[in-house]
């Protein structure tokens, strides 16, 4: 497993203004957003083109386009959707697949609600969005799913990633045969005793959407 952490002093601002208790949701969902946009520069170094020439009005010109198979962008509801519109804007012939994964508050599981994903995704670059990284679990879960349908390159964007989660992660992949990176803002402190990223940022669902 690769692990980038994207150092910018625009990032840093931005990630600052969303950890503050005091960012409303509505700002919080400009903030995920923007900074997704920023991210997804670093996580799509890689991504797949090809050649293309286009005619500027002085001459012809060589340039690029998104290669196909289109790459796949997967959203972890709840959260991860406060990062989909900031992606697509970035990677505009994406598809999108949907995962619902849920951790249980407790002992920390997760389980998965929903599933909506192309059948074979062998050939196609993945990009799952997700804004915390906290235990692994979650994370570990969707690369499993994804795995299970042949993606064999999955880059993960994330806000925010705690060291027990980046392990734990780290551990899981090793044998496997199959390429994953983490994009993420930074890696905070530590896990509290209920799961919580610290410093973090709270529930990023919750301050995204509300308690429900
Ligand atoms: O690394 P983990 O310990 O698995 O925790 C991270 C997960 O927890 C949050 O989702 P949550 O379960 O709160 O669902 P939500 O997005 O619907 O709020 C977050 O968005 C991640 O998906
Ligand atoms: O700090 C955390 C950990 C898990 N999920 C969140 O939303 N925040
Ligand atoms: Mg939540």
């Amino acid at each position: 497993m690769r692990i980038h952490v994207a150092e910018h002093p625009l990032i840093a601002h931005k990630l600052t203004a969303l950890r503050d208790r005091n960012t409303d949701s509505p700002t919080f969902r400009r903030l995920s957003d923007e900074l997704v946009t920023l991210l997804a520069y670093e996580a799509t170094r890689d991504v797949r083109v090809s050649p293309l020439e286009v005619q500027t009005p002085v001459s012809p010109a060589r340039g690029v386009r998104l290669a196909a198979p289109k790459p796949l962008v997967v959203p972890i509801l709840r959260a991860g959707l406060g990062m989909l519109d900031g992606m697509v804007r970035l990677l505009p012939t994406a598809e999108v697949g949907f995962l619902g994964m849920v951790r249980d508050e407790g002992t920390l599981v997760a389980s998965t609600y929903a599933t909506r994903l192309p059948d074979d995704i062998s050939d196609r670059q993945c990009y799952v969005l997700d804004p915390m990284l906290a235990t692994g679990g979650t994370l570990i879960a969707a690369i499993r799913l994804l795995a299970a349908r042949g993606a064999r390159d999955v880059t993960a964007i994330c806000l925010l990633a705690a060291p027990e989660g980046i392990a734990k992660l780290d551990q899981e992949l090793a044998g496997h045969p199959i390429p994953v990176t983490v994009v993420t803002a930074a890696v905070d402190d530590h896990l509290n005793e209920h799961g919580y990223i610290v410093p973090g940022l709270g529930d990023a669902g919750d301050r995204l959407y509300g308690v429900v």
